[in-house]
C-alpha cells in the first residue's frame, strides 16, 4: 500500500492561525492570550451552522439562593474519547492541540441565542481541570465582549471575542482573574465557544 508522507511542518503549517497573539496577560504559564483569525472565518461560519443543527442542546436549571433559575444559555460537553462527537469539534481540538502543543481530550459547549444569553464572571473550577494546562476558546458566530478581571485590583479588560478567534487562558490565570460575557442590549446575533480543555480521567 503506498503511504502519502504530509510533513509534520506543512501540518502546523495549516493549523497556525493568520497573525500572531495579543496578550491580555502575562504570567509564568502564558497568561492570556487572543489570535483574531485562528480558523478563517467561513470554516467558523460553516461549523456554526452544523453545530448549531446537530448538537443536543441543553437548558440547564441550577439552584442559586433559594430559587432554582435557568442557566442562561443553553450547552453541551463531549469527551474526544467518546464515539460521535460532530466533525467541527474534532477538526478544533485537531488545531488547539496542534497549535498550543497541549493534550486537550475534552470541549464544552456555550450557545448565547442573543444579547439576553450570557455567563456570569468566574474562575473555570481547577478541580476538573488537569493541573498546569491552559483552556482554549474558539469563537463561532456573532462577535460577544468578555470581561476579564483582575480579581485582586478589580481592574477589567473588555475583549470582542471575533468569530474564528482563539483565546487561551492559563490554568493559574483561574485563580488570578475572573472572566465572563455580559448581557447586553445591543442587537446582536447567536454565538458559539468551544472551550477546549484538558480533563482529568471521568470528570467531565
Ligand atoms: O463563551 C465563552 O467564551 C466563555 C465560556 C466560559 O467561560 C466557560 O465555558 O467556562
Ligand atoms: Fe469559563
Amino acid at each position: 500500500m503506498p503511504r502519502i508522507a504530509q510533513p509534520i511542518e506543512d501540518l502546523f503549517a495549516s493549523a497556525a492561525p493568520a497573525t500572531g497573539p495579543c496578550t491580555l496577560l502575562d504570567d509564568a504559564q502564558g497568561g492570556i492570550r487572543y489570535w483574531p483569525g485562528f480558523v478563517p472565518v467561513e470554516l467558523a461560519t460553516q461549523w456554526f451552522q452544523t453545530l448549531r443543527e446537530t448538537v443536543a442542546w441543553e437548558a440547564q436549571r441550577r439552584p442559586m439562593y433559594d430559587r432554582i433559575v435557568d442557566v442562561p444559555r443553553l450547552v453541551a460537553s463531549y469527551r474526544f474519547e467518546e464515539a460521535d462527537v460532530p466533525a467541527p469539534l474534532v477538526d478544533g481540538v485537531e488545531r488547539v492541540r496542534a497549535h498550543l502543543r497541549e493534550p486537550f481530550n475534552a470541549v464544552g459547549l456555550n450557545f448565547y441565542r442573543d444579547g439576553n444569553d450570557s455567563v456570569a464572571p468566574h474562575g473555570d473550577k481547577l478541580h476538573m481541570l488537569v493541573a498546569g494546562r491552559p483552556i482554549a476558546l474558539v469563537s463561532l458566530g456573532a462577535p460577544r465582549r468578555m470581561t476579564i478581571r483582575d480579581k485582586a485590583s478589580r481592574k477589567a479588560q473588555h475583549i470582542d471575542l471575533e468569530p474564528g478567534s482563539l483565546l487561551v487562558m492559563s490554568h493559574a490565570s483561574q485563580l488570578t482573574h475572573e472572566h465572563g460575557v455580559p448581557k447586553t442590549r445591543e442587537p446582536v446575533g447567536p454565538r458559539i465557544s468551544l472551550a477546549y480543555r484538558v480533563r482529568p480521567p471521568k470528570a467531565r
